[in-house]
């Protein structure tokens, strides 16, 4: 379980501007749920998970993993977190091999235990073809596969998922979507970043919206229709934060001018 309180987070900006990413974000990602943590660009996502990662303290507030602080216990908070990030991270030169067998020594793990885990990931995951490949030139599918391989490596009871869709295919889009729902099933608590508001309806339990650094509603997607009053997702989503409905005008085309 994952639990966020009060969370707040500052940044330097340009020219000694700062930044409020993170104003007054908490809630609670139960085990066995599928949680969305939603929000516009800007919103203080990434930040908050950042945070949770352990790899930037908080201002203010607290975070949790299974009752772990992630700032006196980074560690041991660790150990029971699997990460996708957003920019999936790999080294071009090591091989999918290499890269879930060291975040698994990282993790302490080795040997044959180890490499019974890497065997059992790359065939879940449909990645044998590539695993004794280098990760320069990969797809953005492959790229995927070894990045989620390596966050699952220690087989964390807590998984944060940063838009783990993003450039895949219809089908792998599909799979991926299978597993994130296999990891609620085996009792997991996952927490799910996308901007694919139909991704949420079909997966999310539980969403947490949040805008300027603030969580604006927490709920199951039904009640947040029914705060609302609407059906639409994009809808329900764009009025919690406080963007317009409206489709913006698109520019007048200039008309063709006649050939003198
Ligand atoms: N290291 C940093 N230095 C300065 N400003 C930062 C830093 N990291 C984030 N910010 C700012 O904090 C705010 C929140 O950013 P964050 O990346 O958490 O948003 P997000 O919700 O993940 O957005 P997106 O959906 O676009 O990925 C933004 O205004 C961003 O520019």
């Amino acid at each position: 379980m994952i639990e966020v309180e009060a969370l707040a987070k500052r940044f330097k900006g340009p020219g000694g501007r700062v930044v409020e990413a993170v104003r007054e974000v908490g809630f609670t990602a139960r085990d066995g749920r599928i949680t969305g943590l939603i929000g516009p660009n800007g919103a203080g996502k990434t930040t908050t998970l950042r945070i949770l990662c352990g790899l930037m303290k908080p201002d203010a507030g607290r975070a949790t993993i299974d009752g772990l602080d992630v700032v006196a216990e980074t560690r041991a908070a660790q150990a029971r977190l699997g990460v996708l990030p957003d920019n999936r991270g790999l080294y071009p030169r090591l091989t999918a091999r290499e890269h879930v067998r060291y975040f698994g020594r990282l993790h302490g793990l080795k040997g044959a235990e180890l490499e019974r885990r890497i065997g059992v990931l790359a065939e879940r995951l449909g990645m044998d073809d590539v695993l004794d490949r280098r990760a320069k030139g990969f797809s953005k599918g492959q790229t995927l596969k070894v990045a989620l391989a390596r966050a699952l490596v220690h087989e964390p009871p807590n998984l944060l998922l940063d838009e783990p869709t993003n450039g895949l295919d219809i089908a792998s889009s599909r799979a991926m979507r299978e597993l994130i729902r296999g990891f609620r099933d085996q009792g997991r608590c996952v927490v799910f970043c996308s901007h694919i508001m139909s991704e949420v309806a079909a997966l999310c339990d539980h969403l947490v919206v949040i805008a300027d650094g603030r969580v604006v509603a927490e709920g199951a997607v039904d009640e947040l229709r029914a705060r609302t009053g609407l059906q639409d997702l994009e809808e329900v989503f764009l009025s919690l934060t406080g963007q317009s409905l409206d489709a913006p005008t698109p520019p007048a085309v200039a008309p063709a001018t006649a050939a003198s």
